[in-house]
This record gives structure tokens, sequence and C-alpha cells, in this order.
């Protein structure tokens, strides 16, 4: 473990320095990773794991996401199996289902989950929420997590560009005496730029306050109101975009990525300096309320029960279209998407 300091305060993590991809192979030489779901983080993972020469096979019911895994490079038969198949030859178990799905699989997985075998996930959902999700593991497999930081798309991307999106890991059972190697040695085949350690809890409480949050449920909150505000004013739709989203994506936040807020801000005008030096504290005090209130009903399990009731009901995929659907037709992201079109590299 490699200790650095966090902003004064220090924290051990695992750099791929220290623990190398060939340590992680060494590691993993004789397990076969079973990767049961092939949604999002399914591909990302597997792929990732695959290039980085690990033994891998990909588990999913058939469909359209299997004939996504076939076109992927998956052989059926050889390195792609119905779900059932696959968890039979698998020694560690990757249960990357839809947190939701895993509920309803959990039963055929568990009759899996024979002695020396390894349960993987990659939230923290599944096992802190037992009571609601009836996920408890035997006692002699090893359970652990990996959490890529991120979209199992963008895992991938960044994976194939040489970069990485960093991970949490954390151990919940260690039957082997060597779940935590394991643990590391997955997050380091997976693609990870660095690890940090975690426990179940915290990995999804922290987790589902960021998505519902900063993340993604904040951001467009704050984008419709700023857009909103604009319209109401008189400003164009492109104008109130450009204000609010394209320059924020296009322009500043990879200054923000690449050194930080105050780098961005120095690469703006001393006027626009002046105003969000300003007016970030007010944002902060009035929206604080909103991020305690959050984080209480994810402490509650409140969260946890509606996406468990919501992604459970047959229909569910079909009403989040409708939803997302919402959200591409808002006039906001309508202008947005003749705005894309417009980017001089697309055109
Ligand atoms: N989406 C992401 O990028 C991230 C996801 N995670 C976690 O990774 C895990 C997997 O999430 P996603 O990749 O988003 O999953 P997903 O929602 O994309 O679904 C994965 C797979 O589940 C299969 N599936 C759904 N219901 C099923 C059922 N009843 N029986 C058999 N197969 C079924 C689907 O065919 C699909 O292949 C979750 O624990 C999630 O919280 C963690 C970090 C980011
Ligand atoms: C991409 C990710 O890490 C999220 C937002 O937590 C998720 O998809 O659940
Ligand atoms: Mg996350
Ligand atoms: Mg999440």
């Amino acid at each position: 473990m490699a200790t650095i300091n966090f902003g004064g305060v220090e924290e051990q993590v695992v750099t791929r320095e220290e623990f190398p991809l060939e340590k992680a192979r060494e590691v993993l030489a004789n397990e076969t990773i079973a990767v049961i779901g092939y949604g999002v983080q399914g591909p990302g993972q597997s792929l990732n794991m695959r290039d980085n020469g690990f033994n891998v096979i990909v588990g999913q019911r058939k469909g359209k996401t299997y004939d996504k895994a076939v076109a992927d490079g998956w052989v059926p038969g050889e390195t792609l199996f119905e779900i059932g198949e696959a968890l039979e030859k698998g020694t560690i178990i990757c249960f990357l289902l839809s947190d939701a799905a895993q509920i309803e699989l959990w039963p055929t997985v568990k009759a899996a989950l024979v002695p020396g075998k390894s349960l993987y996930f990659s939230h923290g959902f599944g096992i802190t929420y037992k009571e609601k999700t009836g996920i408890v593991p035997p006692a002699d497999v090893d359970v652990f997590l990996v959490a890529p930081k991120g979209s199992g798309t963008s895992l991938r991307r960044l994976f194939v560009e040489g970069k990485g999106l960093n991970s949490s890991f954390a151990v919940y059972q260690d039957a082997s005496g060597n779940a935590r190697t394991k643990a590391i040695a997955m997050g380091i085949g997976v693609g990870s730029g660095y690890l940090f350690e975690t426990d179940f809890y915290k990995e999804v409480t922290s987790d589902l306050t960021g998505e519902r949050g900063t993340l993604m449920g904040a951001i467009q909150g704050i984008f419709a109101a700023q857009y909103d505000v604009l319209r109401a004013n008189g400003h164009s739709p492109s104008e109130a975009f450009n204000e609010t989203v394209e320059e924020l994506t296009q322009s500043l936040m990879p200054l923000v990525a690449e050194n930080g807020m105050d780098w961005m801000y120095a690469n703006c005008s001393t006027t626009a300096q002046r105003g969000a030096l300003d007016w970030w504290k007010p944002f902060r005090d009035a929206s604080k309320p909103v991020f305690e209130q959050l984080y209480n009903s994810v402490k509650s399990q409140e969260q946890a029960e509606i996406s468990i009731t919501r992604n459970s009901q047959p229909d569910y995929r079909e009403k989040l279209e409708v939803e997302l659907a919402e959200l591409r037709e808002s006039e906001m992201w309508q202008a947005g998407k003749a705005v894309r079109s417009l980017r001089p590299e697309r055109s």
C-alpha cells in the first residue's frame, strides 16, 4: 500500500506500480473468472480482463445482449455460456446483473457457490441491504467487491486509450485468507487506475449519494434551473444551452479535470473569477440542505427500497425509457442535440 496525502489526510491506496498486472495475473492464474451479466459493467470489465490476459468467461441469458457479447468476440460454448453453465465453470463469480435483478437470480447463484469459490460484486448494495435482497452468501466463500468509479462504458474506453478509472475495493468475507489479495488483483485486472479501500456499507452509501447528487441528479437539476431562468428572460435556446452546458463540458470541465478548480478559474477572465468566487458559496449553502436530505434518505435505506421496488417491476425498462425520453425531448437537451451537431469535428 502506498501512503498518499489527500488534502491533509493520509490514506493507504494500491497503485499499479506496487501491484503490477503481472502480479495480478499470478494471483488469479488458477481462477476462471465468470462475468455474469453483460449490461454496462459486464462488457467493460470482462473485455478489459480478457485483454489483460486473464481467464474470463461470460454468462448471459439469450437475447440482444447475448448477441452483443458474440459481436464483442465471446465464443458460444468456449467463453460465452448461459448463466447456469458459467456459474458452474467459474471460480470467481462476478455478479454484474442490475442490483434489482440480483435478487431474482440469487438462489441460482447461491446454489453454485461451492466452498473455495469467490463471489465478486461491483457495488455494496446486495450485501448491505441483505434484509431486503436476501443475498446472504455461504460462509465458506470469499466475498469482495471492486467498484469502478464510473460507467462501464468509460472503463472500457479509457482502458483502450491506455488510461484508467479509479476503483474502490472491499472485503466482506475472507474464507480463504486470501480474499483481499484476490480483490486487489481483480481491481488491477479490470483496468483500475489506483484502488482505495472501503467497506460494503460505505461504498453503497457514498455511491448512491454521489449518483443522486453532483454526478447525475444535482447536475441535471442545476442545468435545468439556470436554463429555465435564461429562457424566461428572453435568451435563445442556443445561447441558454451554450451558457449552461456546452461551455462546461467542452471548455471548462476538461480544465478542472486537468488541474483543479482554481486552475480553471485562473484561465477565465477576472470578471468571471470575481463572480464565481462570490457566487459559489450561496450555491453551496442553498444546496447543502438538499444534500443532507439525500444522505439521510440513503442512510435510512429509503433510496434502496425505492430502487428495489421500482426496478423489480416487469415493465421497469419501458418506464425508465419514458422518463429518459422526457429528458431527451426537453427543449434544453433538444437544443443540445443541435449544438452537438454543429461541433466542428462533427461537420
Ligand atoms: N452501470 C455502471 O457503469 C455501474 C454499475 N455498477 C454496478 O455493477 C452492477 C451491474 O450493473 P450494470 O452493469 O449497470 O447492470 P445492467 O442494468 O446493465 O444489467 C446487467 C445485465 O443483467 C441482465 N439481467 C437483468 N435482469 C436479469 C434477470 N432477471 N436474469 C438474468 N439476467 C438479467 C441483463 O441482461 C444485463 O446483461 C450493479 O451492481 C451496479 O450497481 C457499478 C459501477 C458503475
Ligand atoms: C457509473 C457509476 O459509478 C454509478 C453512477 O454509480 C452507477 O452507474 O451506478
Ligand atoms: Mg458509482
Ligand atoms: Mg452506482
